[in-house]
């Protein structure tokens, strides 16, 4: 087998002589508060290059101009389909952690990828591994508590409620309940103000806290006889987010499809 090295003007953008090529990536949703970090992450990597910036009012094709491989995007949940089915349609991966994700949507993102067997997308409501990992914990611990009920806590300026993590963790947990042939959780509660409750997702009460100083917070209260267990994650840090995300930037290359979620990724 006969290698050359490319002179420089062969080099495709990124490349650094003797070293892997980079990834190239674009933000969607960049001077936000995840997107931010997101840039800070990228551009500490070595194997990563950031090649656009771009938010709301900005031309969106200057992902596509820039070449980018991989977008990442932390947007709004009203303008996230159209990112990704322009990327789509532009053969750009993408990497998602903006909420707002319902069956029909993802249904829809599936179908958009049939034809572009070489584009893969991963959808994932919580990039932190420790909220991961609560999804997963509460997801096994749930069919031996006949109660649970599921409390988000957030930062004031989010703008959905309830977060997209608490509901995957509620639909999680619905389902592993269903599976043990659990009946819906005890609740004698007959009359209440409207949304005393909190939100009921197949079945399973989640109540969202909005308090300036927080950032992402979940609980996970299950109760069976005598007996409670409480699973609780903390993001004091939007680095927490970080890991998770270059993670998915690195791999989503090698995972052609729809993923939803990042514990795929992780090995769970
Ligand atoms: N999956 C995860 O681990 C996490 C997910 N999130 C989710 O990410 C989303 C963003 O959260 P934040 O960064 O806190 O919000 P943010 O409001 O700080 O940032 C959103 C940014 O998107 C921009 N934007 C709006 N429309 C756009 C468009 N069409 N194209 C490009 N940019 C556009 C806005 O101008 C803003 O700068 C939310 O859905 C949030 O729930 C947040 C934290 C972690
Ligand atoms: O808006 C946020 O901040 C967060 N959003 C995600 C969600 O809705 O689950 C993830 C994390 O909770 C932070």
């Amino acid at each position: 087998m006969t290698t050359s090295t490319p002179t420089p003007d062969q080099q495709a953008p990124g490349t650094v002589v003797g070293e892997p090529p980079r990834i190239s990536v674009g933000v969607l949703g960049a001077r936000g508060r995840m997107g931010t970090e997101v840039v800070k992450a990228v551009n500490a990597a070595d194997d990563l290059e950031l090649v656009a910036m771009v938010d709301e009012g900005d031309w969106l094709f200057n992902v596509a101009d820039a070449g980018a491989q991989v977008v990442v995007d932390f947007t709004r949940p009203d303008v996230v389909m159209d990112n990704i089915r322009f990327c789509i349609d532009q053969n750009i991966s993408c990497v998602v952690g903006t909420t707002g994700f319902d069956e029909q949507k993802l249904a829809t993102v599936a179908e958009w990828l049939e034809p572009k067997p070489d584009v893969g997308v991963v959808i994932a409501p919580n990039f932190g591994i420790g909220a991961i990992l609560l999804m997963r914990f509460a997801q096994e611990a749930a069919r031996f508590f006949p109660s649970t009920e599921i409390v988000e806590l957030h930062h004031p300026n989010k703008v959905d409620a309830p977060s997209g993590t608490a509901v995957r963790t509620a639909r999680l947990v619905a389902a592993a309940r269903r599976a043990a042939g659990l009946p819906a959780s005890p609740d004698a509660t007959t009359d209440s103000l409207p949304g005393a409750r909190g939100a009921d997702v197949e079945g399973v009460a989640v109540h969202a806290v909005r308090l300036t100083g927080l950032v992402a917070h979940q609980e996970v209260l299950m109760g069976a006889a005598g007996e409670t267990l409480t699973l609780r994650h903390d993001s004091y840090d939007r680095a927490s987010f970080m890991p998770g995300v270059l993670l998915a930037v690195r791999e989503i290359g090698r995972r052609p499809g729809l993923t939803v979620g990042l514990e795929s990724f992780l090995g769970l």
